[in-house]
C-alpha cells in the first residue's frame, strides 16, 4: 500500500475541534477541557450539551433556560408515534425505527425553510432532535409491549425522563443518576465513524436532520456503537453456555473470534469510560446479581493479561461495560445502541455547527485501480 493511501483514514487531519480531546496512551479524554470523570461525576447530560454546543458551562440560569427548552420540545408528532407503532408491529429493530424517526422529525420541523447558513437556527433544530430521540424511542419501546407511549414528563431531566418513558414509573435515583452518567461518557468523542459522517453530511449544507439521521445509520454498525449490544449478547451466551467464562472466552478467542467491547481505534490504554461504567456495574452488582459484572472482568482479565492484548494496546473500550450497566438498569438489549445514538446526537449536532462556521465540502479521494480505454460493445452485441 503507497504511504499517502490510509486506509480507514487511519491518522489523517481533517478539521479543528474545540470540542473534546482524546489522549489514547494516557487513556485521557476531555469535553471542551473539563476531564470526563469530572463531568461524569458533577455535571448533567443537559450541562453538558450546553458545553458542547455553546463552549462553556452554563450558570445555573442558562442551565434552567437550556433544560426547559429541551424539556418543552419533547413531544413527537402524531405520525411519528403511527410510524414507531407500524415499525414495531413489523419487528423492526429500534436502531432503525430510530433512523426512520429522525428522519421524520424533520416533516413537522417549524423553522423547515430557515436559511442552511443561519446557525442560530440549525442548533434550535438540533435541541429539537435531541429532545424528541428519547420520545420517539421509548414510544417505539411501548407499542413493541402492546402498551401505549407515556407522555414526557416535565419535571423530569432527559435521562430520568427516558426511563420514565419507558417503563411508565419514575425511576429510582440511583438509576436516573447512573444513566445521565452514561448519557454524559457517550456525548462526543472527537471525529469517530458516526461524527464524521454527520460532518460530510452537514459539509454540503444539507440539513442536520440530515446530518443526525446519517450519523445513526453509522453508529448501527457492530464496529462502532453496535458493539454495546453485541457484548451484553456475548455475556449472555457465556450464561447459556454452562462454561466456565474462563474456558468459553479461551475456546472463542483461540476460534479466533474478536471479542466485542474491546480495541479502538485511538486508545492504546483502557478507555477512561469503561473505567467509570466498569464503577457503576460493579455497584449495580452489589445490590443485585453479580453475574454479569463478574463475567465482564474474566474476560477482561483474560484477554488482557493471558491473551497478552493490553500489551499490543488493545483494551476494553466504552461498550465493554455499558452493555452490564443498561442491563442491570433493565433497558432491553436493543435499546443499547439507540441509547447511544440518543447521547450521541448531542456531539453529532456541535460537530456540524462547529464545522458549518467555516465550512468547506468534504471531498477526499480515491485512488482508481479499474481497466481502462474499455471499448464499449452496444447491449445487443454483447
Ligand atoms: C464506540 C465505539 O465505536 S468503540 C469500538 C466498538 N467496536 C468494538 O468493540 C468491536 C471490536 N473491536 C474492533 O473490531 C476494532 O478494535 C475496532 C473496529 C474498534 C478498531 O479497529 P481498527 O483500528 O481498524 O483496528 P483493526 O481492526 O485493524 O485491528 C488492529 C489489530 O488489533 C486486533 N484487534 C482489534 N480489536 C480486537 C478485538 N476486539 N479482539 C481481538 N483483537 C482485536 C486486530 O486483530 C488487529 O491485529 P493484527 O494487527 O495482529 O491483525
Ligand atoms: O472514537 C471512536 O472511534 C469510537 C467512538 O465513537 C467512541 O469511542 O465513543
Amino acid at each position: 500500500m503507497a504511504d499517502d493511501l490510509k486506509k480507514g483514514l487511519e491518522g489523517v487531519l481533517v478539521a479543528e475541534s474545540g470540542l473534546s480531546s482524546i489522549d489514547g496512551d494516557a487513556g485521557r479524554l476531555i469535553y471542551r477541557g473539563y476531564s470526563i470523570e469530572d463531568l461524569a461525576r458533577g455535571a448533567s447530560y443537559e450541562e453538558v450539551l450546553y458545553l458542547l454546543w455553546h463552549g462553556e458551562l452554563p450558570t445555573a440560569d442558562e442551565l434552567e433556560s437550556f433544560a426547559a427548552a429541551l424539556s418543552e420540545e419533547r413531544e413527537v408528532h402524531d405520525d411519528v408515534l403511527d410510524a414507531m407503532e407500524r415499525l414495531a408491529t413489523a419487528d423492526e429493530r429500534p436502531m432503525a425505527a430510530l433512523r426512520t424517526a429522525v428522519s421524520m422529525f424533520s416533516a413537522y420541523e417549524p423553522e423547515t425553510d430557515a436559511d442552511p447558513e443561519d446557525l442560530e437556527a440549525t442548533m434550535r433544530k438540533g435541541r429539537r432532535i435531541t429532545a424528541k430521540i428519547p420520545t420517539a424511542l421509548a414510544a417505539f419501546e411501548r407499542y413493541r409491549l402492546g402498551e401505549e407511549p407515556v407522555d414526557p414528563h416535565p419535571d423530569l431531566g432527559l435521562a430520568a425522563n427516558f426511563l420514565y418513558m419507558l417503563t411508565g414509573e419514575e425511576p429510582s435515583d440511583v438509576h436516573a443518576e447512573t444513566f445521565d452518567q452514561a448519557l454524559i461518557l457517550h456525548a462526543d468523542h472527537g471525529l469517530n465513524a458516526s461524527t464524521f459522517t454527520s460532518m460530510v453530511i452537514g459539509s454540503t449544507m444539507a440539513d442536520i436532520y440530515s446530518a443526525v439521521t446519517g450519523g445513526v445509520s453509522a453508529l448501527s454498525g457492530p464496529l462502532h456503537g453496535g458493539a454495546n449490544q453485541d457484548v451484553m449478547e456475548v455475556l449472555m451466551e457465556i450464561d447459556e453456555s454452562n462454561l466456565d467464562p474462563l474456558d468459553w472466552v479461551e475456546q472463542a478467542t483461540d476460534e479466533g473470534r474478536r471479542i466485542p467491547g474491546f480495541g479502538h481505534r485511538v486508545y492504546n490504554v483502557k478507555d477512561p469510560r469503561a473505567k467509570i461504567l466498569q464503577e457503576r456495574s460493579k455497584e449495580l452488582a452489589e445490590s443485585g446479581d453479580s453475574k454479569w459484572y463478574d463475567i465482564t472482568t474474566t474476560i477482561e482479565e483474560y484477554l488482557s493479561q493471558e491473551k497478552g492484548l493490553a500489551e499490543k494496546g488493545i483494551a476494553p473500550n466504552v461498550d465493554f461495560y455499558s452493555g452490564s450497566v443498561y442491563y442491570q438498569l433493565g433497558i432491553p438489549i436493543d435499546m443499547y445502541t439507540p441509547i447511544f445514538a440518543m447521547s450521541r446526537a448531542g456531539g453529532w449536532v456541535g460537530h456540524v455547527l462547529e464545522y458549518q462556521e467555516d465550512n468547506r465540502l468534504i471531498r477526499p479521494l480515491s485512488r482508481y485501480t479499474g481497466p481502462t480505454d474499455q471499448e464499449f460493445v452496444p447491449v445487443d452485441e454483447r
